[in-house]
């Protein structure tokens, strides 16, 4: 099975949210908790056990674990673990990319079945061009993993060099990350019958596209690309508006949110995922 199907099959049976894992510090001293490794440890897996039946991705964020040094990779490690064996979909939030070589070791951390770190999909930055992370891309298609690719990202300083044009074709940095993945997924073998690609983008839902020259009413030849949606909840992006967003991207959108979920509290987590999931489902378009 690809993560594209995977995918589609976790959207059919839980929807569209994304749990982020987020260990803050002051989140974890709001839910009673040290801010070490061991915290951010307990604080991952009741994240895991609240998410359990009620979304079916969860999406930890690398740094807040690596600030704990080689203590906080275990807890990470720990915490993807009991994801996966619980059937959710792990995206591990480390935004990595290097050259080639390099990045090939990056793609093993994090994609190599029976690596200590072992997840359905990373995330990748493709400052040095998407050609970059050819090995990774190879390496997630071999072992039915998923990558997403820093398209068009939801922070405010992003925008001058996301939108700066590539000098071959003259679109933007950001219209050619999305163009690069779903060329990449359409030359896929089987691909035609495939819902959605296994490489995706990330796709900020605080932004208008359209200003980093991404046509969202464009159909994408081939099958869907996975657009991972961060910026929903803390940094002010409504569910409702996730067609108007992505258009006809929306299928493939992953809503995903962290501060604005994990803020309910360690008794609040629970109700919250559930509640979020569905309004997702409600309101998606
Ligand atoms: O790749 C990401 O997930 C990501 C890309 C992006 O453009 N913006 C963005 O906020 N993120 C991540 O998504 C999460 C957003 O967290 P909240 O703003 O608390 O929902 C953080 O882990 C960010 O690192």
């Amino acid at each position: 099975m690809t993560f594209g199907d995977k995918l589609g099959a976790v959207f059919d049976r839980s929807g569209h949210l994304c749990v982020g894992i987020d260990p803050h510090a002051w989140i974890l001293d709001q839910w009673g908790l040290e801010d070490s490794a061991e915290g951010a440890r307990e604080f991952g897996l009741r994240v895991v056990e609240a998410a359990w039946n009620r979304a079916g991705i969860l999406k930890p964020q690398v740094s807040f674990f690596e600030r704990h040094g080689s203590a906080g990779y275990a807890a990470l490690e720990r915490v993807i673990a009991e994801a996966r064996a619980a059937g959710i979909l792990v995206i591990a939030d480390a935004k990595r990319g290097d050259i080639g070589s390099t990045q090939q070791a990056y793609g093993e951390a994090w994609l190599r079945p029976g690596s200590p770190l072992e997840s359905d999909a990373v995330t990748l930055s493709p400052y040095l061009g998407l050609g970059s992370l050819q090995s990774s891309l190879e390496l997630a298609e071999a072992a039915g993993k998923g990558v997403f690719v820093l398209a068009a990202t939801s922070n405010p300083e992003a925008a001058g060099l996301q939108t700066a044009r590539v000098a071959e074709t003259e679109r933007t940095v950001a219209a050619s990350m999305l163009a690069g993945v779903a060329q990449w997924n359409g030359s896929r073998k089987d691909q035609s019958e495939r819902r959605f690609g296994s490489v995706g983008v990330v796709l900020g839902a605080t932004l208008e596209l359209a200003k980093f020259g991404i046509n969202i009413n464009e159909e994408p030849v081939g099958p869907a690309v996975p657009v991972l949606a961060p910026g929903f909840g803390h940094q002010g992006a409504e569910v409702s508006e996730t067609r108007r967003l992505f258009g006809a991207l929306t299928p493939g959108v992953i809503v995903s949110e962290s501060r604005g979920l994990l803020s309910a509290g360690r008794d609040g987590i629970a109700d919250a995922i559930a509640r979020r999931a569905e309004e997702v489902e409600a309101k998606r378009g």
